[in-house]
């Protein structure tokens, strides 16, 4: 009994790990040495990452370091992927809001950490950490929506484009300062830009380290909706209300419009469409639909 459970446990325990190896961009081949790295962004710590999952599906993300405007330390960074590896581990889950404390988003980077380790091992090092980690937050399979309060500065705005939809508070910032600190995006977020946005525009924004307030934020496609409240409580509830309104019904067709969306975002046509079939699969003839051909809901 002891015996099958512990090979249980082993073989739950390597799936995981197998998992996140294939959810990651960066391993061993590219000199990507994870242990290594996390030992070393341990040296700076402060702040924190917290998860509140709810019962609605939903669950909160919130960035912990007020005092520096929620900038990440080393310690956040590696918080931030344990928080990742729950979400992937939480099967019930529909959505994601991330948000800062202190009714701002995140500064990016803590600017003592960026001092710290600006040498060019550890910078590249901590560039692959984040893009792993990011990486894996925007394939979730929960409708993620950043909500920015404040300002979402540098890395904060990278962070931004890690998720599937950005709402904006009144007289909020996106805005990507890299250029001003002799720096380009390196948490994935140049990459992701392009695709939000478009060629032209990522590079004004980038370029021109320019604000992208909601209205222009929503007139370049890099926001979704304005919301009215500036109140951090208001606004959190806004946002939650907002994404209920993609996250009502069974978890298992909500995340599985997640996974058809981030197969086509990141798969060549054919792959994407062979992706949806198996997705497809998942879904047909389950519980939901069974249930609807039942129920033969009209759709006016
Ligand atoms: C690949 C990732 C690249 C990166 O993310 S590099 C980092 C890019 N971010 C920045 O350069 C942000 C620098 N900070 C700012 O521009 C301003 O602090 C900011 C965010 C506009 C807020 O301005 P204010 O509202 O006037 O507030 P403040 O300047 O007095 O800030 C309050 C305290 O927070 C600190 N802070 C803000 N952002 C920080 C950061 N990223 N790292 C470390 N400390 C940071 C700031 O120094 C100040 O602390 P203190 O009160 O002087 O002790």
């Amino acid at each position: 009994m002891a015996l099958a459970l512990w090979k249980n446990f082993l073989q739950i325990t390597m799936k995981r790990i197998l998992q996140q190896r294939r959810l990651s961009l960066y391993n061993g081949a590219h000199g990507y040495e994870e242990e290594s790295i996390k030992k070393k962004l341990q040296q700076f710590s402060g702040g924190s990452v917290n998860l509140v999952k709810e019962d609605n599906g939903i669950a909160i993300l919130t960035l912990n370091n007020p005092k520096l405007m929620n900038a990440f330390t080393g310690t956040m960074m590696v918080e931030l992927q344990e928080r990742v590896t729950e979400l992937e581990n939480w099967k019930d889950g529909k959505g994601l809001i991330i948000h800062g404390a202190g009714n701002t988003f995140c500064s990016g980077s803590d600017l003592n950490v960026v001092k710290e380790i600006s040498n060019s091992q550890d910078g590249m090092n901590m560039c692959m950490f984040m893009q792993n980690t990011l990486t894996r937050l925007m394939r979730l399979p929960l409708i993620s929506v950043a909500l920015v309060q404040g300002k979402a500065f540098g890395g904060g705005a990278e962070l931004t484009t890690a998720c599937d939809f950005r709402l904006m508070t009144p007289g909020s910032e996106i805005r990507f300062v890299h250029k001003r600190m002799g720096l380009v995006p390196g948490w994935g977020g140049g990459a992701r830009l392009v695709r939000l946005v478009g060629g032209g525009a990522a590079l004004q924004l980038l370029a021109g380290a320019e604000r992208a307030g909601p209205e222009r934020a929503l007139a370049l496609g890099l926001a979704e909706l304005a919301l009215p409240s500036a109140d951090e409580a208001a606004a959190l509830a806004e946002a939650r209300a907002w994404l209920s309104q993609y996250t009502d019904g069974p978890a298992a067709v909500v995340r599985a419009a997640k996974k058809v969306v981030t197969a086509a975002r990141e798969l060549p046509l054919e792959d994407a469409l062979r992706t949806e079939k198996d997705i497809f699969g998942t879904v047909w003839g389950g519980p939901a639909n069974l249930e609807a051909l039942v129920r033969r809901p009209k759709h006016k």
